[in-house]
């Protein structure tokens, strides 16, 4: 790997006896890891092995997920590299909690924050790019995550909508990304010996505005894929130094896993600073990143308004008769709380609990999808086939077999001679739903989505 001779004699200079090893580890092979979907009804992937846990990261294994597997077109993995599982177990999102990823594309630690909520509470996911906001938005999708709003912001935008709001904030920076160079050595091409500090300065800002929507008592999770003491102990020193409203959290660091405490000398040398994580590869099979943990005291008086929160919107009776029909017939065993329904054009959304008003944010995904209104009927979306439970489904069926599993994802209908009842059936495989079909005289016609064929 061909390393800017700046970052060498600066990694050389910090790291000293230590800057061997590490540089003989970026030279290495990069650790695959995957984690498992604790939201999907069948946890037994077809295709990976679960032999290697990774230690740090409950669900987390070592292993190479296949992008057009069964148990990746389920949701019932999410390949992300084994350090990147750190950040979001630091965080520990809580069930019926209100917690914010506020840069999140593509989606790595907003999944597992889901999976920690278990479907309770609300999860808001951000990114400020709409681009990669969709992207995130497929990922919430397929991982049949229930109660998250995926937005396209500007972090200035949603603190001014939400302030003080969260019980738990992540802040997983845009940064130099030093701690990928082995990982995705393009990352190298855009580094230069200023670069770390100028990304230190778009973290400040946007840190400025994640702090401004921590509740007081809440927590604050910040973490960068960088070695850099400027993005990294420095940010930190700063952030404490501007609000003083914050302090440090020990964090476990997971006796055995080679995960090491931050360096105090590369900041201000406060020694608190020994309070943050740093995941060397020279330490253990991942790749470079730091993590910090914050709590905002609780000793200050509320002075802020109360957050509006989002109204439901009012259907016509034939309109409400045609959603009921469907649910019953459809999706009997979910439990739809009509006082939160909102609607996006024909389409019908079921939004999280307690979901603040959006304002003039931009709205990717309100909760979960229940389908659309067509002419005279209602239609499922394929987000609730990847979110509900098979056995909650009226009716389903399984196309393990490989010759219906490739045909279904080709979005070819299938003919079988099963006993189901005319209309929509749950097509499941590996035991997790997958998608949509219509059973008519025979067949099931194939509603996989175009896009997604494959
Ligand atoms: C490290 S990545 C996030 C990875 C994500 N948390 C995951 O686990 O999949 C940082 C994200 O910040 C976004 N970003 C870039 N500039 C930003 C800004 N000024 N404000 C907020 N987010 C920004 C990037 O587009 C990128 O998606």
């Amino acid at each position: 790997m061909a390393l800017p001779e700046a970052f060498i004699a600066k990694y050389q200079d910090l790291l000293g006896n230590e800057s061997g090893p590490f540089f003989a580890a970026l030279e290495g092979p990069v650790d695959k890891g995957f984690r498992l979907n604790p939201l999907k009804a069948n946890q037994k992937p077809l295709s990976l092995s679960l032999e290697q846990p990774i230690s740090w990261s409950p669900n987390g294994y070592f292993g190479q997920v296949a992008g057009k597997s069964i148990d990746h077109t389920t949701g019932l993995v999410y390949s992300q590299e084994p350090s990147a599982q750190f950040v979001a177990e630091v965080l520990a999102a809580q069930p019926g909690e209100k917690v914010l990823d506020l840069a999140a594309a593509p989606g790595g630690k907003s999944t597992q924050l889901a999976g920690q909520m278990k479907g309770q509470g609300l999860l808001w996911t951000n990114e400020i790019f709409f681009s990669r906001a969709k992207i995130l938005s497929e990922n919430i999708e397929r991982f049949g995550v229930q109660n998250a709003i995926v937005s396209s912001a500007d972090s200035k935008d949603l603190a001014q909508l939400l302030p003080d709001f969260f019980d738990r904030v992540l802040l997983d920076s845009p940064c130099s990304g030093e701690g990928m160079f082995r990982k995705d050595p393009e990352a190298i091409t855009y580094w230069s010996e200023g670069y770390p500090r100028e990304c230190a300065e778009r973290s400040e800002e946007i840190l400025a505005n994640a702090v401004a929507m921590v509740k007081p008592g809440g927590v604050l999770v910040y973490s960068t894929c960088t070695f850099a003491p400027e993005e990294d102990e420095q940010t930190i020193a700063w952030l404490l130094a501007t609000y003083p409203e914050f302090e440090l959290l020990e964090i476990d660091k997971v006796a055995g896993s080679g995960i090491q405490d931050g360096r105090p000398e590369w900041a201000d040398g406060r020694s608190d600073l020994t309070k943050t994580a740093r995941l060397w590869p020279q330490d253990l099979a991942g790749e470079g990143h730091f993590v910090a943990k914050l709590r905002r005291k609780d000793d200050e008086e509320e002075t802020r308004p109360a957050i509006k929160g989002q109204k439901a919107d009012r259907f016509s009776s034939e309109e409400s008769a045609l959603l009921q029909d469907f649910l019953k017939q459809t999706v009997p065993g979910l439990v739809v709380d009509s006082s939160r329904l909102l609607r996006f054009g024909d389409r019908v959304f079921l939004m999280p609990v307690d979901c603040p008003a959006f304002g003039r944010i931009k709205i990717l995904r309100a909760g979960l999808c229940l389908g659309s209104f067509k002419k005279k009927r209602f239609e499922p979306d394929h987000a609730l086939a990847l979110a509900i439970q098979p056995d909650q489904a009226a009716q389903t069926f399984a196309i393990d077999d490989s010759s219906d599993w490739q045909a279904y994802i080709h979005g070819e209908a299938l003919n079988t001679k099963a006993d189901l009842q005319k209309g929509f059936v749950l097509m499941t495989a590996g035991g997790n739903g997958v998608g949509w079909a219509k059973f008519v005289n025979g067949q099931l016609k194939n509603f996989y989505p175009k896009g997604l064929r494959h």
